[in-house]
């Protein structure tokens, strides 16, 4: 286990005292996960992928999760959101454990969205029925539907394109849409897995600031996958890196990096240091 420059590293032990000093405005602990492991059951045999993953996630907290290909980070998404069971460990949502056993706790998940890097939109339906889908499945009435469809467009730039049909926006506002619809039911937390990896590097750059600003607008707790260190730091209140074979947790970053962030963050030193830092120690796990 390393340390990072500033940051606190950990690995089975809990590391709410790490949380970054300069959001004093986060909230109490959110997410957490105890000693989590996942074990596959491959034909080729048995694949650890996660291996006693320990982890405080405040209310508010902007968490990137990055780390070699294979390393777990889709994994320990999957198991945040409800869709893959621990082997072992626990998984709580403001204290209320998201899996027991290998059954999903459907109450506490109603607290989570989900974005993918595809946006998985239906084509037969248009921005704003996308968006209030999860809505419609939970009931709600079609005017009420309509207005936070509404509301939410505004929010992630889709102004204007409420009756548009998704093959007639850009990668980009489809993206936008697929973030509105995990918002639709208000969750308190957000758990994206590479939204923008299938995006265009300028289209990418100008979603991390629309991001930034809905995080900052909705005061959601999020975890974000991401491949791309640069993306992880320019997002993050914390960078946690994941070591592979088995998934372990590395190291815990802190960005301290005032708010909002800028093509001028980018360029800072401090910025540049951060990603130096964690490029060097994902090149001494190859
Ligand atoms: N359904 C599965 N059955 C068996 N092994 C699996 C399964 N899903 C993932 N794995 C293995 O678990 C490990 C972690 O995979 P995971 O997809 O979580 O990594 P990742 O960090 O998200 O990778 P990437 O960055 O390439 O998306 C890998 O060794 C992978 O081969």
């Amino acid at each position: 286990m390393k340390m990072t420059q500033k940051a606190t590293v950990q690995d089975g032990t809990d590391d709410t005292a790490v949380v970054d000093p300069s959001r004093s405005g986060l909230g109490p602990v959110e997410l957490e996960l105890a000693g989590v492991n996942k074990v596959y059951q491959a034909r080729r045999g048995r694949v650890e992928a996660l291996s006693d993953v320990n982890l405080s996630i405040r209310r508010g907290e902007f968490i990137s999760l990055v780390g070699r290909s294979g390393c777990g980070k889709t994994t320990l998404l999957r198991i945040l959101s409800g869709l893959l069971p621990p082997s072992s460990g626990s998984v709580t949502a403001n204290g209320q454990s998201i899996w027991r056993g290998s059954a999903r706790n459907d109450e506490a998940l109603q607290q989570v969205g989900l974005v993918f890097q595809e946006a998985n939109l239906f084509p037969w339906f248009n921005i704003s029925d996308n968006i209030s889908l999860p809505l419609k499945l939970r009931g709600v009435d079609r005017k009420a539907r309509a207005a936070r469809a509404e509301e939410l467009c505004e929010l992630v730039g889709l102004r204007g394109f409420e009756g548009a049909y998704p093959r007639e926006l850009s990668g980009g506002m489809r993206q936008r849409a697929a973030i509105a619809r995990a918002l639709s039911s208000r969750p308190s937390i957000l758990l994206m897995d590479e939204p923008f990896g299938a995006l265009d590097a300028l289209t990418r750059d100008k979603m991390n600031l629309e991001l930034q600003s809905i995080h900052a607008a909705t005061g959601a707790t999020v975890v974000f996958v991401t491949h791309s260190i640069s993306e992880a730091v320019f997002l993050a209140d914390r960078v946690v890196l994941l070591t592979p074979r088995p998934g372990r947790i590395r190291s815990v970053t802190p960005v301290s990096l005032a708010r909002p962030r800028s093509a001028d963050t980018e360029a800072s030193v401090e910025f540049q240091q951060i990603v130096r830092g964690l490029r060097v120690e994902l090149d001494e796990e190859s």
